[in-house]
This record gives structure tokens, C-alpha cells and sequence, in this order.
């Protein structure tokens, strides 16, 4: 009799021929938050803070437990599509509401590493996703498609928020581009290792910040400041991120895991 796929999975699992690879930053009050331009309401997001409330004393004798305060779009976050004003109409479009299918999909990785090197401004563009897809297959419907840039891998926030007079400078999307993955492909969304899905420049794209105004917009969903996108396949992971059941959130940090096959 053969196995049941999920009795596959477990003996994958177990065998290491299935490996698990944790994609989320670890959330602390050192975690980089968006920066955005003032008159966008910067600095009304809180980085990440913990309050102990007891800790084996007197004021719990045998717990230790926090008081958490920060933003819903902090560290290694889910986007929802009700997160942008495109998105607002749509049913079922936020963290407590998503459909759970959308937190568990198959995922493929981006490599665009050395053109974001080159250029932190770089702007993925549709010809560059179809020159992908000519190595490693059209991107499925339903799938995640994760942009590799390494910018998890920067060695200080500043270097990776990498903001200057002007605003941030960080890898985004032509706008085209996330039509084309929308509307051609129906992905599930797009994740990336930068601190929001768009470019640091996006408030000076048209239309401003057009992942989130056309992904959303589709009713599609967002992963930012992922990390070891490295360790990822082109194609063949599969991804479980879900973010908090939040009543009518537009998002929450979330635990991103990669399921990936070994040999
Ligand atoms: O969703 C986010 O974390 C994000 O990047 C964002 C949040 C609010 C406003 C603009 C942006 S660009
Ligand atoms: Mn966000």
C-alpha cells in the first residue's frame, strides 16, 4: 500500500531528505522598520519592544513572561491585501480572514544578487523575470516568488536600510512587472529580504509604491525582510508563512519556513 503523501512528508522530514529552512529574522528592538518619507507618517510605526512581566520572582514565582508592542509591518512580516487602499474591497483580505491555502504554497526564488549589488535602486523587470523563466520554467499559478538580493545578509541596519537625503535606496519592482506577476502568473504575492516588498524610491514611482498599490490591488499578498533566501532552490520549496489571526489586520510579523527537497 502506498504511503499517504503526508506520510511521505513525515518520512522526508525524518530522513533529512525534506529539510526545514527558517526564513525569518529574529524580531527584537533591534530590528530595522521601515522608513518613511515624514509626511507619510514616519515614525508612527514602533520598532519592536518587549516588557517583562515577570521573570521567577516575586511578581510570577514559576513563569517568566512579555508585554510585546510594535508595528504590524515589522521584521519578517505578512502582508494582506486589505494593507493597501487598492486592496480594501476585496473579501476575505485580511489576517483574520485570508483563506488558510494562501499559508502554505510553493515557492520560487529570484536570484537578482549581483544586479542589486550593483545598482541598490535595481528594479526587477519583466524581461528579467521571462529571462528566468527560460532556465527554470514558467512560475506556476498559486506560487510565492521571492526576490534573492542578499540585503538580509548587510551588516548593519543602516547599511541595510541603506537610507540617504533623498529616502531609502533598495531593490524594488517595475510596475509591470508586478502586473505581469498578478495578472500572467496569479502568484500568491511576492516576498523579499528588504524591509518593505517596495523599493526604497517607491513613494517616487508611478503609481507610489506600486507592489503594494498593484499586488494588493489584486487581491495578493506580501512577504518583506525575509532572510536565507540563499539556501533556497530556483524552483521545488515550498513555503508556510502565515501571519497572526489579527481581527481586520493588514499584516503581522510572521514565522516563515521553507520546506526544501535534499538530492
Ligand atoms: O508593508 C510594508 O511593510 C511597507 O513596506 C509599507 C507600509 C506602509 C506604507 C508604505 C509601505 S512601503
Ligand atoms: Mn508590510
Amino acid at each position: 500500500m502506498t504511503d499517504s503523501v503526508l506520510t511521505e512528508l513525515a518520512l522526508g522530514l525524518a530522513s533529512g531528505k525534506v529539510r526545514i529552512v527558517d526564513l525569518t529574522a529574529t524580531l527584537s528592538p533591534d530590528t530595522p522598520i521601515l522608513q518613511l518619507p515624514t509626511e507619510f507618517g514616519w515614525g508612527e510605526s514602533w520598532p519592536f519592544s518587549m516588557e517583562q512581566i515577570s521573570r521567577y520572582d516575586e511578581k510570577g514565582p514559576a513563569w517568566y513572561w512579555n508585554n510585546l508592542k510594535c508595528g504590524e509591518h515589522t521584521g519578517t512580516h505578512f502582508d494582506a491585501p486589505i494593507h493597501w487602499v487598492t486592496g480594501k474591497d476585496h473579501e476575505n483580505h485580511a489576517t483574520d480572514t485570508l483563506p488558510p491555502e494562501r499559508f502554505v504554497a510553493p515557492a520560487v526564488v529570484i536570484d537578482a544578487v549581483a544586479e542589486s549589488a550593483a545598482d541598490p535602486d535595481f528594479l526587477m523587470s519583466v524581461d528579467f523575470i521571462k529571462a528566468w523563466e527560460e532556465r527554470h520554467g514558467e512560475i506556476p499559478a498559486g506560487s510565492w516568488v521571492l526576490y534573492r538580493t542578499d540585503w538580509s545578509k548587510k551588516a548593519s541596519n543602516e547599511e541595510y536600510l541603506n537610507a540617504q537625503d533623498d529616502g531609502s535606496h533598495t531593490p524594488g519592482w517595475d510596475p509591470a512587472t508586478v502586473v505581469f506577476l498578478a495578472e500572467e502568473r496569479d502568484v500568491i504575492g511576492v516576498g523579499v529580504e528588504t524591509v518593505g516588498t517596495d523599493a526604497g524610491q517607491a513613494p517616487a514611482q508611478d503609481p507610489m509604491f506600486p507592489c503594494h498599490n498593484l499586488m494588493h490591488g489584486a487581491n495578493k499578498c506580501g512577504l518583506a525582510s525575509l532572510c536565507n533566501l540563499d539556501q533556497l532552490p530556483p524552483t521545488g520549496a515550498i513555503l508556510i508563512a502565515a501571519p497572526l489571526k489579527i481581527k481586520n489586520g493588514s499584516g503581522s510579523p510572521a514565522r516563515v519556513l521553507a520546506l526544501v527537497p535534499q538530492g
